[in-house]
C-alpha cells in the first residue's frame, strides 16, 4: 500500500515578520503530532535555532545562504533523510529566512521526485508585518513574492497599527493576491486549524502568475546590498550598556538595519538574554537557561544595508564586562 504523503507547511514572511513565534505557537500546542522543523537563516550564524522552542521537535538547520538558492540541495537532503526514518512524522514545518523568495522552496516539492512521492506541500503560509509591510515593498522583491505565493496570510502585529493601516495594507495584500485567506492576527496567535493540514496549495493558481513555476531555473534577483553580519563574545555582556548601544544605534541606522537578534550571556543569569530588534523597534526576554558546564558565549546578528563591521564590533565590545 502507498504511503499517504507527509504534508509541509511552509511558513514564510519578511525579517522580524513573526515566524518564530508562529512556529513556536505550533510547537508549544497540545496536538499531539510530531513535527519535524526545518529552518533556515540568512547569514552564517543561526540565532533562531536558540529561539525554537525547547519541544520535543527536532530541529535541522539549514545555514549560509538564501534557501531559494545554495541550501535547496540542503532542504532535499533533509527531506529524503527524514523519510528514510522509522519514526514517522505527521508534518513537516519549514520556516524560511526572511529574505527567502518562496517560489524555489515551493518548486522543490514538485521537481524533486523522491521528495513529491513522499510528501505533499500543503499551505504556504505567510506572516505579514502590518507596521512595516508598506516600506518592505520598496527594499526588493521578496515582501511581495511572499504574498502573492501565500495560501494564507498572518497580517501580524495588528496592536502597532491604526484601523485606518490596517485596512491600507489589506488592501495592498489584496491587490498582490486576491486568494489567499488573511487573518488579523497579534503575536502570531491563530487557530492552528487555519493554517495546518489546509490542502490549500494550488498549484493552478501559481502557475497563472508563474507559468515557468514547474521549469525555470533560478531567476529572481536579490537585493544585493542587504548583507548578514555576525558578532561573538565571550565574556559577559552589561545589559544596561547594551540596551543603550542598541537604542542610540537603532534611533541613528534603523531605517538600513532591518533585523537585529541575540542570544546573550549575562553576568551570573542563569538564562540566556534574548534580544530582537525589527528596524527601530526592541525587544528583550529571558530565554532558555545555560546547562550545567556549557560554555557561555553571546551572538549578535544584523542583517540589513550599508553594515559598518568594525563600528558594531567596537560599540558591541564596549558592552562586554
Ligand atoms: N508588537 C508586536 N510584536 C510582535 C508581534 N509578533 C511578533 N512580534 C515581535 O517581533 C519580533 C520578531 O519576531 P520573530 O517571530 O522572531 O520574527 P521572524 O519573522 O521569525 O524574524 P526573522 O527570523 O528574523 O525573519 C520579536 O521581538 C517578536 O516578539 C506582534 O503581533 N506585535
Amino acid at each position: 500500500m502507498a504511503q499517504p504523503q507527509v504534508p509541509v507547511t511552509v511558513l514564510t514572511g519578511y525579517l522580524g515578520a513573526g515566524k518564530t513565534t508562529l512556529l513556536n505557537r505550533i510547537l508549544s500546542e497540545q496536538h499531539g503530532k510530531k513535527y519535524a522543523v526545518i529552518v533556515n537563516e540568512f547569514g552564517e550564524l543561526g540565532v533562531d535555532n536558540d529561539l525554537v522552542v525547547n519541544a520535543d521537535e527536532e530541529v535541522f538547520e539549514m545555514n549560509n545562504g538564501c534557501i531559494c538558492c545554495t541550501v535547496r540541495g540542503d532542504l532535499i537532503r533533509i527531506i529524503e533523510g527524514l523519510m528514510k526514518r522509522k519514526d514517522k512524522f505527521d508534518g513537516i514545518l519549514v520556516e524560511t529566512t526572511g529574505l527567502a523568495d518562496p517560489g524555489p522552496v515551493a518548486q522543490t516539492f514538485f521537481t524533486d521526485d523522491e521528495v513529491k512521492a513522499k510528501t505533499r506541500l500543503d499551505a504556504i503560509v505567510t506572516v505579514v508585518d502590518a507596521k512595516h509591510f508598506l516600506g518592505q515593498l520598496e527594499q526588493g522583491d521578496e515582501a511581495e513574492e511572499q504574498v502573492a505565493f501565500a495560501d494564507v496570510i498572518l497580517l501580524n502585529k495588528t496592536d502597532l497599527v491604526s484601523e485606518d493601516e490596517l485596512k491600507k495594507v489589506e488592501g495592498k495584500i489584496n491587490s498582490i493576491n486576491r486568494y489567499a485567506h488573511i487573518f488579523r492576527t497579534q503575536k502570531s496567535q491563530i487557530e492552528l486549524s487555519a493554517i495546518l493540514d489546509k490542502g490549500a496549495f494550488d498549484l493552478k493558481r501559481i502557475l497563472e502568475f508563474e507559468p515557468d513555476f514547474l521549469h525555470h531555473g533560478h531567476d529572481h534577483d536579490h537585493e544585493e546590498e542587504v548583507k548578514s553580519l555576525s558578532l561573538t563574545a565571550d565574556r559577559p555582556v552589561d545589559p544596561d550598556r547594551f540596551q543603550k548601544w542598541m537604542g542610540a544605534l537603532l534611533q541613528l541606522r534603523g531605517p538600513d538595519i532591518f533585523r537585529s537578534k541575540g542570544i546573550l550571556a549575562i553576568d551570573g543569569a542563569p538564562r540566556r538574554y534574548v534580544y530582537q530588534g525589527v528596524h527601530m523597534m526592541m525587544d528583550s526576554d529571558w530565554g532558555t537557561p545555560w546547562k550545567e558546564g556549557e560554555k557561555r558565549f553571546s551572538k549578535l546578528v544584523f542583517i540589513g544595508r550599508n553594515l559598518d563591521g568594525e563600528n558594531l564590533q567596537r560599540g558591541f565590545n564596549d558592552c562586554l564586562k
